[in-house]
C-alpha cells in the first residue's frame, strides 16, 4: 500500500510496533515513516536497517518533518505529560490517529486544538500478521480523505469498522482490543488442563496452540456461526458435551467473560478521565 505523504509514529512498543510491522509488510515505503521512540531495542535497529528514520524525542525531528498522519501509540498514562509536545503538528493537513485506550476525541481536541483533525482507533495485535480488528471514529475536523487515509492504514492490517457513537469504544477496547490476551490465556489454560489430565507439557502446549490457531482459521473461513461450528464438534452423548456442560453451566464461561469485559470497559472509561497538562 502507499500513503499520501509521510507518517510519524509516536511510540514503537507492542501495538505501535505491530502496526508498523503490518504496514511495512503491506508495502508502505520505510522512507515515508519516522518513529519517535525513546527506548533503544533490537526492533529499532532492524527498522533503521530497513530505512525507517528513528529518533528518541520530538526535539530530534528534522525541521522539515511535516507528516500527513501522526500515529499516537504511547500509553494512556503517559499522554497527559506528552501530548502537548505534538501541538506543533496541529493543522488541517495533518491527521492525528490515536490508538490509546480510553483517551477521547475531546481529550485530544483540548490538547491539540478544536480544529485538529483526530481519528480515534482501537486496533489489536494480530495486526502484525494482517489479521487485526480495528474500530475507528473521527472528530468533525477530520476530512473525508483523512478518514479514508486512516481507514486504509488499518484495513491494510486487518478488518475495520467505523462507529458514530464514540462511547462504544470503551467496550470495543475490552472486546477486540484486549481480546487476543483472553485467547492466549485460553491457550495457556487448555494446555495446563491437558498437563493436569496427564499429557507431557510440550505436547499439551502444542495441542492447545494448534487447536486454537486452527479454530481461529476455521471461524475465519467458515460461513457458519461460531455456535454451529461448536455444535459440529459436539457429538451426542460424546466427550465434548461433558466439557461443555461444565463451561456452559450457570457459573461457567459466559458470566466470567461478561464480568471480565465489564471490568475492562470500566477501566477504559477511567483511563479517559485525566486531562492534558
Ligand atoms: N498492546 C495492545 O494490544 C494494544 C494497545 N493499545 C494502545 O496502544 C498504546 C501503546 O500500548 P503498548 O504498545 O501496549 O505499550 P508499550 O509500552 O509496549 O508501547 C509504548 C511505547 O511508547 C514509548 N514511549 C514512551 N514515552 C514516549 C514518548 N514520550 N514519545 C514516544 N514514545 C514513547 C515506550 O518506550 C514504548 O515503547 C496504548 O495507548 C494502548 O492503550 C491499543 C490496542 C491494543
Ligand atoms: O490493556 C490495554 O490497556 C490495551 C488496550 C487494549 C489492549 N491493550
Amino acid at each position: 500500500m502507499k500513503i499520501n505523504g509521510s507518517l510519524l509514529l509516536i511510540g514503537c512498543g507492542k501495538m505501535g510496533g505491530a502496526l508498523l510491522e503490518g504496514w511495512l509488510a503491506q508495502g508502505v515505503a520505510p522512507e515515508a515513516v519516522t518513529v519517535i521512540e525513546p527506548f533503544e531495542s533490537p526492533v529499532l535497529e532492524g527498522l533503521r536497517a530497513r530505512g525507517v528514520a528513528v529518533v528518541k524525542a520530538v526535539t530530534d525531528l528534522p525541521e522539515a518533518c511535516d507528516p500527513a498522519v501522526v500515529v499516537i501509540a504511547i500509553k494512556p498514562q503517559m499522554m497527559d505529560a506528552t501530548i502537548g509536545d505534538y501541538r506543533l503538528f496541529a493543522k488541517a493537513s495533518t491527521v492525528f490517529l490515536s490508538i490509546a485506550a480510553g483517551k477521547t476525541l475531546a481529550y485530544f481536541q483540548s490538547a491539540l486544538g478544536e480544529e485538529a483533525p483526530i481519528v480515534r482507533a482501537m486496533p489489536n495485535t494480530p495486526a502484525a500478521v494482517g489479521r487485526g480488528m480495528t474500530v475507528l471514529c473521527a472528530n468533525g475536523a477530520a476530512s473525508a480523505p483523512q478518514r479514508e487515509a486512516c481507514s486504509s492504514l488499518l484495513s491494510a492490517v486487518g478488518e475495520t469498522a467505523w462507529v458514530e457513537d464514540e462511547s462504544l469504544l470503551d467496550a470495543v477496547t475490552a472486546v477486540s482490543g484486549g481480546g487476543p490476551a483472553y485467547v492466549f490465556l485460553l491457550i495457556e489454560c487448555l494446555a495446563q488442563a491437558g498437563i493436569e489430565a496427564g499429557l507431557p507439557s510440550d505436547l499439551a502446549e502444542r495441542l492447545a496452540r494448534v487447536t486454537v490457531a486452527g479454530s481461529g482459521e476455521l471461524v475465519h473461513q467458515a460461513s457458519e456461526a461460531p455456535s454451529q461450528l461448536r455444535k459440529n464438534v459436539t457429538s451426542p452423548a460424546g466427550t465434548t458435551l461433558e466439557a461443555l456442560n461444565v463451561l456452559m453451566a450457570e457459573d461457567g464461561l459466559q458470566p466470567l467473560m461478561t464480568r471480565a469485559i465489564a471490568a475492562a470497559t470500566r477501566r477504559s472509561r477511567e483511563l479517559g478521565q485525566s486531562e492534558p497538562a
